[in-house]
C-alpha cells in the first residue's frame, strides 16, 4: 500500500513475535472489551506474529513547550467518490454514495440507532466548505468514523449506548485550551462553536496540506450525492479538486482502482473462480493469496484498460478492486500539537495569525489486505444495500418496479419477504 499511498503516511511496522500464551491472554482481554456489534471478530492466536506499530496518537517529535498533550483525530473516510462503471445496472449507484445508502441499511440492522450526515464525496470534494460541513456531520454523530485523543486517550468517540447523544460541550472543554487564548472571557455555547470551528479548520487544513502546487482535479459525474442535500449551493460553479499528493488525493486515487464496480468484477471473478477449479495448482503463480510483492504491485499498476478475455485480466482487476476495498476502509489519524512559532517546525498549520501553530502528521492506518474470498459476500451486501435503499426511501420506486414483478431479497441480513410491485 505504500507505493500507492505515500511514503509519508504509511508506516511499515516492524513484525515481531510474540509468545502464544501472551497472544492468548491478549485475545481474551480484547474480546471482553469489543462493542457487542463487533464480537465477531477474533484476534490471530495462533501465528505468534504481531506488526508493532508507532503510536499514532502521539507525535514523534512533540516539541511543544506549553506541554499540552498532543490531539489526534481518527477518520474512517470511507468510499469518496460515485461509480461511474458502465456495468453499474442500478441508476440510483451513480447518484447516491454508497455510505449513505450503506446507512440506511445498517439502521434498519440495528447497527446503528441514528442516520450520520456524514457524506465522504463532501470529504474529498477538496471544497473548504463541503469538507467542513462532512466533518461537522462526523462530530454530530461519530459511528465507527470519528475518534479524538488526547494525550493518547480517546476522549470522544460513538458511545458504547447508541442512544446516547455525543457530548459536544464536553469535547470543547477539551479543546478549549488548543483554540482559545487564555484569557478569553467566551464561555458556554458560543465559545464551544468558536472551539469546534478551530478544530474543524485545522483537520481540513491537516487534510489538504501537500507540498505539491499541482491539483488532481476531480470529475463532476462523481463528486455529488444527491443524499447530501445541503450543498446545491455550494455545488454550484464549483471547480472540485484535490492538491496533489494530500491525503485524500492518494487515498480517492488508490480506491479508485475499483474502476469495474463489483457489478462488473463478479464476472471476472468467476473467470477467476472457473479457472482456479480447473488449475488449482496456479493460485500460487497467480498471487491470489499474495505475496503482496513488487509484482503484485505491477500487476496492479499496468492493468490494460479492455478485458481481452484472459485470466491475466480477470485476475488484475481482482487484485485491484481488493485494493481498493482496503482503501476504502482504511482511517486516518491527524496528529496534532502546539508549538511556538520560534520551534521552526517542517509541517506547521498556521490557521490564522494571532492564534499559535500546530504541528502535526498524518499517518494512514489499518491497511489489512482484504480476502479474495469476500468478493461474493461484497456483491451480496452491495445488491442488498442499493435494493434496501429504494425500498425504503424512494416508495413506489420505479427502478425496482422496472426490474421484476417480484424481488426475493437475499438471505444475507436480509429479511426473505417477497415483495410485488407494479408493473
Ligand atoms: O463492507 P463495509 O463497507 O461495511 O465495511 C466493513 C466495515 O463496516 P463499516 O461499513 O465501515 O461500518 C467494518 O467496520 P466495523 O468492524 O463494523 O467497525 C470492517 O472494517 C470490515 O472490514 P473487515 O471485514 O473487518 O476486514 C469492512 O468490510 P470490508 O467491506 O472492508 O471487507
Ligand atoms: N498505530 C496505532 N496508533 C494508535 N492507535 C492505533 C494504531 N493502530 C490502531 N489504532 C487504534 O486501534 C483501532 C483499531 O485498529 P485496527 O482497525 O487496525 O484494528 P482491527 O484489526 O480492525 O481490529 P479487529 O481485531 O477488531 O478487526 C483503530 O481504529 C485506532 O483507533
Amino acid at each position: 500500500m505504500k507505493p500507492l499511498l505515500g511514503e509519508k503516511f504509511v508506516h511499515n511496522g516492524e513484525a515481531v513475535k510474540l509468545p502464544l500464551d501472551f497472544v492468548r491472554q491478549l485475545s481474551l482481554k480484547v474480546q471482553q472489551e469489543r462493542p457487542e456489534s463487533r464480537c465477531d471478530k477474533v484476534m490471530d492466536t495462533f501465528s505468534g506474529c504481531a506488526l508493532c506499530l508507532p503510536n499514532l496518537t502521539q507525535l514523534s517529535c512533540c516539541c511543544s513547550r506549553e506541554h499540552r498533550p498532543p490531539l489526534c483525530i481518527e477518520i474512517k473516510p470511507k468510499c469518496g467518490f460515485l461509480p461511474s462503471s458502465r456495468h453499474v445496472t442500478k441508476e440510483i449507484k451513480h447518484k447516491v454514495c454508497r455510505f449513505c445508502m450503506h446507512q440506511h441499511f445498517k439502521l434498519a440492522h440495528g447497527k446503528w440507532k441514528r442516520l450520520s450526515r456524514y457524506c465522504p464525496l463532501d470529504l474529498f470534494s477538496g471544497n473548504k466548505q463541503r469538507m467542513s460541513l462532512a466533518i461537522k456531520h462526523l462530530i454530530e454523530e461519530p459511528q465507527n468514523n470519528f475518534k479524538i485523543f488526547k494525550g493518547g486517550e480517546c476522549i470522544y468517540s460513538c458511545k458504547d449506548d447508541a442512544d446516547v447523544l455525543q457530548d459536544v460541550d464536553e469535547l470543547a472543554q477539551h479543546l478549549r485550551p488548543y483554540f482559545l487564548p487564555s484569557g478569553s472571557l467566551m464561555n458556554g455555547h458560543q465559545s464551544s462553536k468558536v472551539v469546534l470551528n478551530e478544530l474543524i479548520q485545522v483537520i481540513v487544513s491537516a487534510l489538504l496540506s501537500s507540498w505539491d502546487p499541482r491539483k488532481t482535479r476531480l470529475s463532476e459525474g462523481r463528486v455529488r450525492c444527491e443524499a447530501s442535500l445541503p450543498h446545491r449551493d455550494l455545488l454550484r460553479n464549483t471547480n472540485h479538486c484535490l492538491p496533489k499528493d494530500c491525503v485524500l488525493d492518494k487515498i480517492l486515487g488508490t480506491q479508485m482502482l475499483d474502476s469495474l464496480d463489483i457489478e462488473g468484477l463478479n464476472p471476472l471473478f468467476k473467470r477467476v473462480e472457473q479457472h482456479l477449479h480447473d488449475f488449482p495448482k496456479e493460485r500460487s503463480s497467480l498471487q491470489i493469496d499474495g505475496p503482496y510483492s513488487q509484482s503484485f504491485l505491477e500487476k496492479i499498476q499496468n492493468c490494460p484498460t479492455e478485458d481481452d478475455g484472459s485470466i491475466e485480466y480477470a485476475v488484475r482487476k481482482v487484485h485491484q478492486y481488493r485494493v481498493a476495498m482496503t482503501a476504502k476502509d482504511c482511517s486516518i489519524m491527524i496528529t496534532i500539537a502546539t508549538c511556538g512559532e520560534e520551534d521552526g517546525l517542517d509541517q506547521s498549520l498556521e490557521i490564522q495569525p494571532s492564534k499559535p501553530h500546530f504541528t502535526y502528521s498524518v499517518s494512514i492506518l489499518d491497511l489489512d489486505p482484504k480476502p479474495y474470498e469476500s468478493i461474493p459476500h461484497q456483491s451480496r451486501l452491495d445488491s442488498n444495500i442499493v435494493n434496501h435503499y429504494l425500498r425504503s426511501t424512494l416508495p413506489n420506486n420505479q427502478e425496482l418496479a422496472n426490474q421484476s414483478v417480484f424481488l426475493g431479497w437475499d438471505r444475507e441480513g436480509e429479511d426473505c419477504t417477497l415483495v410485488f410491485h407494479p408493473v
